[in-house]
């Protein structure tokens, strides 16, 4: 990891320390991804079996599971993994059913009732990552808040091949379909549909560059979509008083995910940034996905700032998909934290935590989204819309405002809709 000290840089090379990393800004993955949606538009099931193929390997007969299928896996799953599925399916249920949102209804004068509503999104598609981890987590972060919403069909993609332990998470959330294809293509197939693959409404889920760019490529075509849930950022804000080994292994946790994962330490003090880097390199030692991990470190950064209220600014302005704080007194600095995707504190809760089994959702915005998009939650799987009823003493009291806004806008016939009612009731 790359140290700098924050005070010393110019404003360019502050900007510098908290860009992303050159990986995930690769402009060659968007014409890419580009060839590949319009290959499935044009070709559908032909087109996608044959990128499937060159990306992914074959893919047999089989690549579409109904919910028999899906249910069939848990006789085959290990007993432990079953158990800890289910003790995760139970936090992250209880902590999203209790965002179900009440119907708001008020009378805002006399006569004139406004109600706020909420309905779930009809066709969903979810995309759970597998290219280099088939992330069974991830299921129960999309298909349980799907399932809670009430959202009518659910159609779940996973690069093949699929195992038990996602078949069985699926089959437990309530998952309509699903196929076993990956990638871009697996969310062109889910945007534009094909011969075998529903067109849904919106498309959910993280995933590698590809992946993310298909999902905003689409959503400029009229395909709804979640956030840019892109590779896994993590950012520690850390004082003398944590322990290096958290921090490292807090670390490690997202470095190991892919190449262009990206970590940040924001410290304040020396001492503890040494002391972690050693940390980091020993237990590099034990980690299998080590390669993937290093590659990541080499893009990351070690920041020393002067104060803890300067490590908050300086993570405020990256963003983080996930903030760590291990300070004395981590509470204290929420006030200062505007910027996060999720936020996890003290030294008893590692970022892990909230991706398997805290009961939060691990679907989170990348790139500095953060600044203005949420954490998933039920809330994206539902739509909110308006219902009004005047009643006539409702409408003569709206009546001059009404018309005298219409008239003020040149709009004649807005104020005629009301002006005909007031003249029927002479
Ligand atoms: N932000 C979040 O909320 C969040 C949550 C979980 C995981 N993640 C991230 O999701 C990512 C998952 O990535 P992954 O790669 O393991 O799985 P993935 O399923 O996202 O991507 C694998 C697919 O990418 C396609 N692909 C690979 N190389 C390609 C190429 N050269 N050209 C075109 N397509 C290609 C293949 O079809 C493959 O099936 C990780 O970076 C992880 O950090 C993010
Ligand atoms: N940390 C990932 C989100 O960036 C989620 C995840 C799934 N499995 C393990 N981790
Ligand atoms: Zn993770």
């Amino acid at each position: 990891m790359q140290r700098v000290i924050w005070q010393t840089l110019t404003e360019t090379q502050k900007q510098a320390a908290l860009s992303r990393s050159e990986l995930v800004q690769d402009g060659a993955v968007a014409e890419s991804v580009r060839t590949i949606l319009a290959r499935v538009k044009n070709e559908g099931d032909a087109g996608l079996l044959a990128l499937t193929e060159q990306f992914d390997g074959p893919l047999g007969d089989n690549w579409q599971l109904g919910p028999e299928q899906m249910a069939e896996a848990a006789g085959r799953l290990d007993e432990a993994l079953k158990q800890a599925i289910d003790q995760a399916i139970d936090n992250i249920g209880r902590f999203h059913s209790a965002q179900q949102p009440q119907t708001l209804a008020l009378n805002v004068a006399n006569g004139v009732r406004c109600e706020l509503r909420s309905e779930a999104i009809e066709r969903v598609g979810l995309y759970v990552p597998g290219g280099t981890a088939p992330l069974i987590s991830t299921v129960l972060m999309l298909a349980l808040p799907a399932r809670i919403a009430g959202c009518e069909l659910k159609v779940m993609v996973t690069p093949p091949p699929v195992n038990d332990a996602i078949l069985y998470a699926a089959s437990r959330c309530g998952v309509d379909t699903l196929f076993t294809i990956g990638g871009a293509q697996a969310i062109a197939a889910l945007a534009y549909g094909t011969e075998t693959v529903p067109r849904v409404d919106k498309i959910f889920g993280p995933g590698n560059r590809f992946v993310t760019e298909a999902k905003t490529q689409v959503s400029q075509q009229g395909t709804a979509i979640d956030m840019p849930a892109g590779p896994s950022e993590v950012l520690v804000i850390a004082d003398d008083s944590a322990n290096p080994d958290f921090v490292a292994a807090d670390l490690l946790s997202q470095a190991e995910h892919g190449e262009d994962s990206q970590v940040m330490l924001v410290t304040n003090s020396a001492a503890l940034a040494d002391a972690v880097e050693q940390a980091v390199s020993r237990q590099l030692e034990r980690l299998p996905r080590s390669a993937v991990a290093q590659v990541a470190l080499s893009q990351s950064r070690v920041i020393l700032a002067d104060t803890l209220e300067q490590a908050c600014a300086i993570s405020n302005a990256y963003a983080p998909e996930h903030l760590i704080v291990q300070t004395r007194a981590p509470r204290d600095l929420l006030p200062r934290l505007r910027a996060a995707g999720s936020i996890f504190l003290g030294p008893w809760t590692p970022e892990s935590v909230g991706d398997y089994a805290s009961g939060t959702n691990h679907v989170l915005p990348t790139y500095g989204a953060a600044r203005t998009a949420s954490s998933l939650s039920l809330a994206d799987f539902q739509r909110r819309f308006t219902v009004q009823e005047l009643s006539q003493d409702g409408l003569n009291t709206l009546a001059n405002a009404v018309t005298t806004l219409a008239e003020a806008e040149g709009l004649r016939a807005h104020a005629t809709a009301v002006t005909l009612r007031l003249e029927a009731q002479q």
